[in-house]
């Protein structure tokens, strides 16, 4: 029999290769009429994935097109497209000019033509045009800021759609007349498309006077003169665009049911929609965890509880991690002991924060082997050092890049 660190394990990796990109966009173009020129934008953590199968399904239909993905997530050139690799969570010079090209591909189409734009999370590092008076520098300071501050996705991508000219549906206002069809992955919570990537096709729903609350709240410092800029609004109607959502982490944790039962576990999907603090989470999965291996409650032994989300993470210490580190070392002192309980938290684009892993695994072992090293968690969460205090005893999850991403899967599995 397998030891519930390896059945986790395998229920993670199994989840995240059922929700390749792949088959998800073949089927979403399927039966789907093209006039014109069809040129090819791909964005994101996933895109070289979606863009290869959208140049297998339709061809030389396909008349040119660029692909903007983090770098090391490329895996080679595409017949007829260009391929470009950019700085994420940061964007970089490469952002910039990857983008430029895009936007000069799209310039001068009539309203017969499509761009064919192809979405995942991590677009929005990855694809910027700055409003004038916005330097890189301003955006790189601003996006580090806004990481470290514990402000979630959606906040975070207020302040980047007003001091850009193609977030916020100003990618699909610069391709007019020609349409846009956007194929979407989801990385965000209740997939909002104006979110995801920022929604470079997609009307925004946030306001300037929203993205000035997010800086105050967080107490980001920003230059007097962008606040100007911040005020310019973002298009809030569009009337060229055509969105499908082709994937996101409600499937993955499906997925991760229908491999739990296969593997004898009682299942329970908890939340889709996870977005507390990282340690806050870890605590209270260990306390269900705890609840269940004394009590047979709220499911009975073997059991698997899943759950998909984003959880956030005050960054104060200088230590090396990710949420999903964290929230699995937060979550190891409180099953400390307990035989046959793992805890897994996983990226499903394969890394997790700026690091090489994609997340971690605890079990009740976990505390002891720490001290046996002479290593206190306390000392580690307090740093947001979760990665060192894994790595020593072999607890990170590394997958390399995945090439695709639709949030975090967490499991909590008892036998
Ligand atoms: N040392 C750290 N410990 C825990 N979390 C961190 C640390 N450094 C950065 N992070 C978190 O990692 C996040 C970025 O992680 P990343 O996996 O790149 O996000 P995403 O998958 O959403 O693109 C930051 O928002 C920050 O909250
Ligand atoms: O690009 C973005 O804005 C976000 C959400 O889609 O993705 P990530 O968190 O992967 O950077
Ligand atoms: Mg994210």
């Amino acid at each position: 029999m397998n030891s519930i660190r390896e059945d986790a394990l395998y229920i993670s990796k199994e989840s995240i290769k059922a929700v390749l990109p792949e088959n998800a966009v073949i089927s979403a173009l399927e039966g789907v009429e093209f006039e014109g020129d069809i040129v090819l934008v791909a964005i994101g953590k996933a895109a070289w994935r979606m863009a290869a199968a959208a140049k297998e399904t339709l061809g030389d239909k396909i008349s040119r097109g660029v692909v903007i993905t983090k770098y090391q997530h490329s895996l080679g050139e595409i017949e007829g497209l260009e391929v470009y690799e950019a700085g994420h969570p940061v964007p970089d010079e490469n952002t910039l000019k990857a983008t430029e090209r895009a936007i000069k591909l799209v310039k001068d189409l009539t309203e017969k033509d499509t761009v064919l734009f192809l979405v995942s999370g991590g677009g929005s590092a990855l694809f910027e045009s700055l409003r004038e008076g916005v330097t890189l520098d301003d955006l790189m300071d601003i996006t580090q800021q806004l990481l470290k501050s514990g402000a979630n996705i959606v906040e975070i991508n207020m302040v980047r759609k007003h001091l850009s000219k193609v977030k916020g549906g100003g990618f699909a206002r610069l391709v007019q007349p020609a349409r846009v069809f956007s194929l979407v992955l989801s990385d965000v919570l209740g997939d909002r498309l104006d979110s995801i990537a920022s929604g470079p096709a997609y009307p925004d729903s946030s306001t300037s006077e929203e993205a000035l609350q997010v800086i105050e709240k967080y107490g980001i410092r920003i230059r007097e003169e962008l606040r100007n800029i911040l005020m310019v609004e973002t298009p809030k109607s569009l009337n060229n665009v055509e969105t499908k959502i082709i994937g996101s982490v409600s499937r993955v944790c499906e997925v991760a049911t229908e491999k739990a039962k296969e593997l004898g576990y009682n299942t329970m999907i908890l939340t889709t929609t996870l977005d507390c603090e990282a340690r806050e989470a870890g605590a209270f999965l260990a306390a269900i965890a705890r609840q269940i291996y004394e009590y047979n409650t709220p499911l009975k032994k073997p059991c698997a509880i899943i759950l998909g989300g984003e959880t956030v993470v005050h960054v104060k210490g200088t230590g090396k991690g990710g949420r999903n580190q964290e929230l699995a070392l937060s979550a190891a002192g409180g099953i400390k002991g307990l035989k046959d309980v793992a805890i897994l938290s996983i990226g499903t684009d394969g890394t997790d924060g700026p690091t090489d892993a994609a997340g971690g695994i605890v079990d009740g072992t976990t505390v002891k082997r720490l001290k046996e090293k002479g290593l206190d968690i306390d000392a580690f969460l307090n740093n947001n050092d979760a990665y060192h205090a894994l790595q020593v005893i072999g607890d990170l999850i590394k997958t390399g890049p995945t090439g695709t991403n639709v949030n975090d899967l967490l499991l909590l599995l008892v036998r």
